[in-house]
């Protein structure tokens, strides 16, 4: 019974493949060094697929892959989205939080820019972000109108520029705040990567996934790096 996981290139590959190799599975191709898409594994019925973070949800939800890791961000941000629900397939299992790729959701803004006042009940805010669907939900949960400004990347200029007055990113260091003279000044959500399912594959490929899912948790589990 073949088996598919869909992954990321960078860190949630990396951090991926330890628990994978505790879990028996070794990938033979580098994602560094080849083109390739199709990543050949140790065992013959097992294979990994490269895709975006973001695309991670949708390919396992519409069966591309039967296993997927992404991070919780796109996780939520998928599930509240137009495409996240039922269409084209049942919504994706989440069995087993890998407590990898640790982060945080956050909002942030201009060291000079007054947040509590801005985020006062029935006040408005202009904010950029990758995470639409999250950040309308985090402002509509304080009453907070909130204009979204829809981003794909290199979040911190929209401050800087004055596109936004905040922004809602990933935070883990500070670094990168730090580095174009942001605060973080309110967090969201912990984050960390999770695997998930296609309950269609969590089915008829139970007897080829449980194993896998039990390896990986005890994997989790005992990881040292992660406790
Ligand atoms: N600085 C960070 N530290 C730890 N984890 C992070 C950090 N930034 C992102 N992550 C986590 O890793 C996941 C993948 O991030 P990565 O940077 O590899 O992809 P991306 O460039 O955000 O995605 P895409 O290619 O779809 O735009 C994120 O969804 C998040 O859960
Ligand atoms: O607090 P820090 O440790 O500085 O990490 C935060 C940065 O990490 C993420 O970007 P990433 O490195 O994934 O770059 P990308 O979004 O351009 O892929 C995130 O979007 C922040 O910019």
């Amino acid at each position: 019974m073949s088996l598919t996981l869909a992954l990321s290139k960078g860190r949630i590959f990396d951090d991926t493949l330890p628990l994978l190799k505790a879990a028996g599975i070794e990938v033979l191709d580098d994602p560094e060094k080849s083109r390739a898409l199709i990543l050949r594994t140790n065992l013959p019925d097992v294979r990994v697929v490269l895709v975006r973070a973001s695309d991670v949800p949708t390919y396992v939800q519409h069966g591309g892959a039967d296993v997927g890791v992404a991070g919780l961000d796109v996780l939520l941000e998928h599930e509240a989205g137009p495409y996240g629900g039922q269409i084209g397939g049942g919504a994706l299992l989440r069995p087993l939080d890998l407590r990898i790729a640790r982060c945080r959701l956050s909002v942030a803004t201009r060291t000079d820019f007054d947040y509590q006042a801005a985020v006062r009940q029935g006040a408005r805010i202009r904010v950029a972000t990758k995470y639409t669907q999250l950040a309308r939900q985090h402002f509509a949960d304080k009453g907070v109108h909130v204009d979204l400004i829809k981003l794909y990347g290199s979040m911190e200029l929209a401050p800087l520029t004055g596109l936004a007055d905040a922004i809602v990113d990933l935070v883990s260091s500070g670094a990168t705040l730090k580095a174009n003279d942001l605060v973080e000044v309110e967090h969201i959500l912990p984050i960390s990567s999770h695997l998930v399912l296609n309950p269609v594959a969590a089915k008829l490929k139970r007897e080829r996934i449980r194993p896998l899912l039990q390896a990986l948790q005890s994997a989790v589990s005992s990881s040292p790096a992660l406790a």
